[in-house]
């Protein structure tokens, strides 16, 4: 089947293979809201409590965080793109890969937060065993423009489970629940079995996650940080749109650039590209 090229102004698209990997995009904040590869259980988890509201961002799946992460400067919490309207440029749906290129540019609204000009391009792309994004931000203004990103992924973890991260040794840390900066622990393996949010700088651009469901490979380029966020128990008690047994249900792997801000000068891009992808079994 081929249907190139489809233009539309639907709020949510819908990707798939003819081998039936499949993945959701609500347009608005260019969200991935879930993918299933072909022959495989869904990896992304989303809350049963997520709000339909679009004032909210859902809980779950791949937010986008741009052009602020969590509270670390002035603007609302992780920035605005999120729950901003995206417009829908373009959708590819071929047998054995699908995409879809979505764009967010300033508004009058957005210039009040932050007065910048500028393009954020997100191209999502399914095959059968993968899930790529590639994100490029333009500097459409005349003054230097600096930000943060992050692709805020919400992985499954089986019932039961502790989610295991490999490929995080070598990398210092700074936990935000403590304050606490750490050196780089030396352990191969990260078992979360307790709450975490933890930026680790400077992180290989492959890791390995183990989630109980299967092994995925997580490859970046152009996110030197990785955060790692699940609020266990007691914390998704205090989060509304969360369910109290939801806790452990998911890991959070980010791939972002928190602590040193992308800076572009005028008509400057930044690129970026996260793939996850099934590891052989
Ligand atoms: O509740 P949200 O605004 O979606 O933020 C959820 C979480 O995102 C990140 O991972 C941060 O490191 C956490 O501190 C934050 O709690």
């Amino acid at each position: 089947m081929m249907n190139n090229n489809k233009k539309t102004n639907a709020d949510w698209i819908a990707l798939h293979t003819k081998n039936h990997a499949r993945c959701n995009i609500r347009v608005q904040g260019a969200h991935i809201a879930s993918w299933s590869p072909a022959g495989r259980d869904e990896q992304l988890f989303m809350s049963r409590l997520s709000s339909p509201d679009q004032s909210q961002p859902l809980r779950g799946g791949i937010p986008v965080i741009f052009p602020q992460f969590a509270d670390l400067g002035p603007l609302p919490k992780h920035g605005f793109a999120r729950t901003a309207i995206w417009r829908l440029e373009d959708v590819q749906q071929n047998d054995d890969t699908a995409s879809a290129t979505l764009v967010l540019t300033d508004t009058p609204e957005s210039m009040q937060f932050w007065p910048h000009s500028f393009t954020a391009t997100i191209r999502i792309t399914l095959t059968d065993q993968a899930l790529q994004v590639d994100w490029q931000v333009r500097n459409e203004g005349v003054q230097t423009m600096s930000f943060q990103v992050a692709l805020h992924t919400y992985f499954r973890v089986a019932e039961g489970k502790f989610a295991t991260i490999l490929g995080l040794a070598n990398s210092p840390s700074y936990n935000k629940l403590t304050q606490e900066k750490a050196a780089a622990s030396g352990m191969d393996q990260l078992i979360v079995k307790n709450a975490i949010d933890s930026i680790y700088a400077q992180t290989p651009d492959h890791l390995i996650l183990q989630t109980g469901l299967g092994e995925l490979r997580i490859d970046k380029h152009g996110f030197p940080d990785t955060v790692v966020w699940t609020p266990w128990d007691e914390g998704a008690r205090q989060i509304a749109d969360l369910a109290d047994d939801e806790g452990r249900a998911f890991i959070c792997v980010e791939a972002a650039c928190v602590n040193v801000p992308i800076t572009l000068s005028p008509q400057q891009n930044w690129n970026a590209s996260m793939k996850l992808g099934c590891s052989e079994e």
